[in-house]
């Protein structure tokens, strides 16, 4: 076995983050529409958040915001003229089309991609796969410069294998590691990769969601793992239950969470929690499951939506796990209990820790949608492109960057302004360059 460790890769918020209410089945996204959102503070909350884990020994990376309003989009939708033009027109036509290209989205790297480790793979190299994100149309704008951060990333094509993201439509809709989480003994063993989806493209009698969709596919998660070289006894598929998706729970990551050979969960997270347990226990290798089960007279499934407890990190510590939740689980009383009793009960999870991260928060974004985790062993960390990975000095001059090129407060109507569109670029040009990523947008190409 190869030493290897878990890195994060923050999302650095972007200069537009608003509130646009794009998310049909984000209980969040919907209940937060119209506010007045403030990029600034956003920003720095995320990097606060990485500087504590960095601050704590983690492997902690960043990755870069795209470019919002995203003018090409636009373009290829057919309006035309200068770029303040298109802007005045698509305002007058569609706001709500504007807002679709002006979400700073890109921020919830869970989304961004399917990471497998390289002792998961067949070919023994780290494989990604950007997610299509088909369902919203803010989202499916990402993948493109997502492929090219990564690829910028990660380019040593000895070590990490990179895929195009599956074709664009619902019967491939791919959300990636926001519903895929890998279950271990050490990081560098070999792992159980649990891929969990919302329906079944080709199947119209498998059960499915009523009311809100479901934005992963089996067939989706089926062709990742085969993309990415994993044979049987390293992927398990699940089934997300419908009722939790008609009551909000978006992504598998805001209903269950695993780490190492902890998997912890609501019970209404798997259509066939029975199996899905068997189903890892049969292939985990080097240590027993350990099934953190959370009951729904515990926290009731409102609860976990509102508070989102399981949208947490679950990290290893000398002593047990950490669990890094976002503020608002001690804003509801049967979460707050119910940390209260987990950090006694003697199981694996020791610690509990409160991040700040309102501003995302409020758009249906937790700690654990903030970040993508990349398992690497020594020699691929020492092969990676390290100016991404946040020391003292990167955070400093990352918050420097922040305060001088972000607004405080961003409201619908201020995403039409040819100036904002300007400001966003040039912040970009200079962030490539700080962290040494080379030509990644497409006003750089
Ligand atoms: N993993 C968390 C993703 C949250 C994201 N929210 C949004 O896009 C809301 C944007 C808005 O409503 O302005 C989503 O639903 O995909």
């Amino acid at each position: 076995m190869k030493h290897a460790v878990e890195a994060n890769f923050d999302g650095l918020v972007g200069p537009t983050h608003n509130y646009a209410g794009l998310s049909w089945g984000n209980v969040a996204s919907r209940s937060n529409v119209d506010a007045v959102s403030n990029p600034r503070e956003a920003a720095l909350q995320g990097l606060a958040k990485m500087k504590r884990l960095a601050d704590r020994g983690y492997v902690q990376g960043v990755l870069p915001p795209h470019e919002r309003p995203h003018v090409q989009t636009l373009r290829a939708l057919g309006f035309e003229g200068t770029d303040a033009a298109v802007l005045e027109n698509v305002l007058k036509t569609s706001p709500s089309l504007l807002a679709t290209v002006s979400s700073a989205s890109a921020m919830w790297t869970a989304n961004a991609a399917t990471v497998s480790p390289s002792a998961d793979t067949a070919d023994h190299r780290v494989h990604f796969t950007p997610a299509n994100l088909s369902a919203k149309f803010h989202r499916s704008i990402e993948h493109r410069v997502t492929g090219r951060s990564l690829k910028a990333i990660f380019s040593d094509e000895g070590y990490f294998a990179h895929h195009p993201a599956l074709p664009s439509v619902a019967q491939f809709g791919d959300e990636g590691a926001a519903n895929h989480t890998r279950l271990c003994n050490g990081y560098g063993d070999p792992g159980v990769e649990l891929f969990v989806y919302g329906q079944e493209a080709f199947n119209e009698q498998a059960p499915a969601p009523g009311k809100y969709p479901a934005r992963q596919t089996l067939e989706a998660s089926q062709a990742i793992a085969r993309l990415h070289g994993l044979s049987d006894r390293h992927r398990v598929f699940a089934q997300q239950n419908p009722p939790a998706i008609d009551a909000g729970v978006f992504h598998n990551d805001v209903i269950a969470v695993g780490n190492g050979n902890t998997l912890f969960y609501h019970d209404m997270a798997f259509l066939d929690e029975a199996r899905v347990l068997s189903d890892i226990r049969s292939r985990l290798t080097g240590a027993e499951l350990e099934a953190v089960r959370v009951s729904s007279e515990e926290v009731p499934i409102e609860d976990a939506v509102a508070s989102y407890l399981f949208n947490s990190q679950l990290l290893n510590t000398p002593d047990g796990m950490l669990l890094a939740v976002p503020g608002e689980c001690r804003e509801v009383a049967s979460v707050r209990r119910y940390l209260d009793e987990l950090v006694r009960s003697g199981g694996p999870i020791t610690s509990v820790e409160v991040f700040d991260v309102k501003q995302s928060m409020r758009n249906g974004g937790g700690p654990a949608c903030l970040r993508l985790r990349v398992v690497l062993n020594d020699d691929e960390l020492a092969a990676m492109h390290r100016g991404v990975l946040l020391t003292d000095e990167l955070y400093e001059r990352l918050t420097i960057w922040v305060e001088a090129h972000y607004r405080d407060q961003l409201s619908q109507a201020d995403l039409a302004d040819p100036m904002l569109l300007d400001e966003v670029r040039k912040a970009l040009d200079e962030l490539t360059g700080i962290l040494g990523l080379g030509s990644i947008y497409d006003f750089q190409l």
